[in-house]
């Protein structure tokens, strides 16, 4: 059986979206490469999803329709080496923070490239994927790609200048938005809550939030304004936020990664 999707690196956001992909049937295992250097986890690939495995990412590269790279931005000269003249020319999409499509496009000439920022809620089908076509990407490529972004969430189409600034906000936003859970179940548990009370509880508020901005479509600070009763608890607790900087220190960290990205696709150039 020919191999259709060859994946580069089976690390944690080739599982988040390679799982989704297969639960969908949008490709079957068998048609399906991951290539890994690690023996445990490749191993776990075979057991878990059943899809084939190699530690030679040429096998990977001999996909028909897409090769999805999936590893460390810093690694990536180091995998354009172990590539350097495979004959085939599968669709080549990017995950890699920072990474630019002029880098990519140097490492694979005039192959059709598009670069990705997806996020883990992919694991779920909650995720939310930025894409940008590189130079000869066509619509039939972009319509491949938004195909598979779909199947794990939300897809929208961005210029590339945009890609590192989504990489700041929706790429490394659910590890803030985890602190936040995290920091509301001590809240919780310092209020004399028990541990497990308190995690469901920020849990549920959380995703509760989250659904009810989505369906009202009302802006946060109307929704902020509905919960602050006069004189009451809500108010004093954001009165308390605002001393601690909360809305800027998660401004600076959207901020920081957009900067961290940045630099990761400067090195990625050099
Ligand atoms: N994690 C996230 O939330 C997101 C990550 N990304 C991007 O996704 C990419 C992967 O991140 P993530 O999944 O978190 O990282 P992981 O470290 O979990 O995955 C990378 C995988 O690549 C493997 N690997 C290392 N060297 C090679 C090689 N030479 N050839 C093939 N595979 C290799 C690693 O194996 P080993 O462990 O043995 O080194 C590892 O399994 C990054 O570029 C990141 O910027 C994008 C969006 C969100
Ligand atoms: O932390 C990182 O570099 C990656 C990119 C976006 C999320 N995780």
């Amino acid at each position: 059986m020919s191999i259709r999707l060859g994946i580069i690196g089976g690390g944690v956001m080739a599982e988040a979206i390679l799982s989704r992909l297969l639960k969908k049937n949008i490709y079957s295992p068998e048609t399906v490469l991951v290539s890994e250097p690690q023996s445990q986890r490749r191993n776990f690939w075979v057991n878990t999803y059943g899809v084939q495995v190699s530690e030679d990412n040429r096998e990977a590269a001999r996909a028909t329709e897409v090769l999805i790279l999936a590893i460390k931005p810093q690694i990536l000269e180091q995998v354009v080496n172990s590539l350097l003249g495979i004959p085939e020319k599968p669709l080549i999409i990017s995950i890699l923070a920072g990474v630019t499509l002029n880098r990519l496009e140097m490492g694979f000439p005039d192959r059709p490239v598009i670069r990705t920022m997806p996020n883990t809620p992919a694991t779920v089908g909650q995720g939310v994927t930025a894409i940008a076509p590189g130079r000869h990407a066509e619509p039939e490529h972009l319509a491949v790609a938004r195909d598979i972004f779909a199947a794990v969430g939300a897809v929208v189409e961005v210029p590339e200048a945009l890609m590192d600034a989504v990489t700041g906000l929706s790429g490394s936003g659910p590890a803030f938005v985890a602190l936040m859970v995290e920091a509301l179940s001590d809240g919780g548990v310092a209020a004399g809550l028990p541990r497990a009370i308190a995690s469901q509880l920020a849990l549920e508020t959380v995703l509760g939030t989250a659904t009810l901005l989505k369906e009202s479509a009302i802006h946060p600070g109307e929704l902020k304004d509905r919960v602050t009763s006069p004189g009451g608890t809500t108010i004093a607790g954001v009165r308390q936020l605002e001393k601690g900087s909360f809305r800027s220190t998660i401004i600076e960290a959207v901020v920081a990664a957009y900067h961290r990205s940045k630099d990761l696709g400067r090195s990625s150039e050099k």
